[in-house]
C-alpha cells in the first residue's frame, strides 16, 4: 500500500512543473508521476532533479514493444533511482519477463524500481473493448486476465481502475499492487476517463495506491486539494 496519493505531473515542461511544485511546502515529500508528456520534453535530467528534491517517482512510460527492446529500455531506466515504472500487459508474458530481466541487469546504485503493467486503460469502456479491440469477454475478465499474466511474469502489480482492485486482489496474491488512476471527487467532470471512483471508494475497494491528476493539478488550490484527497485516502 502506498500511503500518499500519487500526483500525475501532466505538464508540458519543467517550468510549469516547477511552478506547480512550488505551491507545496518544501519539506512535503511527494510521490509524483512523470508521464510521457513531461519526460519527452525534459528527459532523465529532470527526473533526477525531482528525486534529488526528495520526491518518489513513478516514471510512467507505458512500454510496449518487442521483448528485447523493452529489456534494454528497463536497463537504461534502472539507474535513475525511480520507484515505479510501467509496461503494457498487452505486450505479453515474455515481454514482461524481459522487462524484469532488464531491471535486474541494470545498475541500481540508488533504488530498484518496481514494474507494474497497464491492463485496460481507465479511458476504455466495455463498448470500446467490443467494437474496437474486438474482445468478446467482459472488460473485468480482460483486466483480471492481464493481472494474472502480469503476476505470472513476476512483476509487482498492475494499473487498473479502482473498480477492479478488489477482484484483482482476489485473483492474485496479497502483495500484488493494484495502482488506480481514474480518480475523481464526487460531482467532478470525468473528462476522458470512463472507469472512475472517489479516493474513499478506491481505498474501500482495496486499491493499493491512487494516481490523481487533474483533481489536484487543475484545482484552484492544489495543495489544499492534495491534502483533502490524502485525508480521504487515509481515513477510508
Ligand atoms: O498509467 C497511468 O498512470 C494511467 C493508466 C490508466 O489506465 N489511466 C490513466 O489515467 N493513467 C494516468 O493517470 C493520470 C490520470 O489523470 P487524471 O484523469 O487527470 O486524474 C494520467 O496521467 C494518465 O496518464
Amino acid at each position: 500500500m502506498i500511503n500518499r496519493p500519487i500526483i500525475a505531473l501532466d505538464f508540458q515542461n519543467k517550468r510549469q512543473t516547477t511552478s506547480f511544485l512550488q505551491l507545496f511546502p518544501q519539506d512535503e515529500q511527494l510521490f509524483v508521476k512523470v508521464g510521457m508528456e513531461l519526460f519527452y520534453s525534459e528527459g532523465t535530467n529532470f527526473v533526477e532533479e525531482l528525486i534529488d528534491q526528495g520526491h518518489d517517482i513513478f516514471l510512467d512510460l507505458k512500454c510496449h514493444d518487442i521483448p528485447n527492446t523493452v529489456r534494454q529500455t528497463m536497463t537504461s531506466l534502472s539507474r535513475l533511482g525511480i520507484s515505479l515504472t510501467t509496461v503494457h500487459a498487452a505486450g505479453g508474458v515474455e515481454m514482461m519477463k524481459y522487462a524484469l530481466d532488464g531491471i535486474n541487469k541494470g545498475n541500481h546504485s540508488k533504488k530498484i524500481p518496481q514494474i507494474i503493467a497497464i491492463t485496460q486503460l481507465t479511458s476504455t469502456s466495455q463498448e470500446q473493448l467490443e467494437t474496437e479491440q474486438l474482445v468478446e469477454r467482459s472488460l473485468i475478465e480482460s483486466v483480471v486476465n492481464y493481472a494474472k499474466l502480469t503476476e505470472l511474469a513476476g512483476l509487482s502489480g498492475v494499473v487498473c481502475s479502482a473498480q477492479e482492485a478488489k477482484i484483482i486482489k482476489e485473483a492474485t496474491s496479497k502483495d500484488f499492487l493494484a495502482v488506480t488512476p481514474g480518480i475523481r471527487l464526487e460531482g467532478q467532470s470525468v473528462g476522458d476517463q470512463k472507469r472512475v471512483m472517489t479516493p474513499t471508494a478506491a481505498k474501500k475497494n482495496q486499491s493499493s495506491a491512487i494516481v490523481v491528476g487533474r483533481s489536484i493539478t487543475r484545482a484552484e488550490d492544489p495543495f489544499s486539494a492534495y491534502q483533502t484527497i490524502k485525508k480521504m485516502w487515509e481515513d477510508a
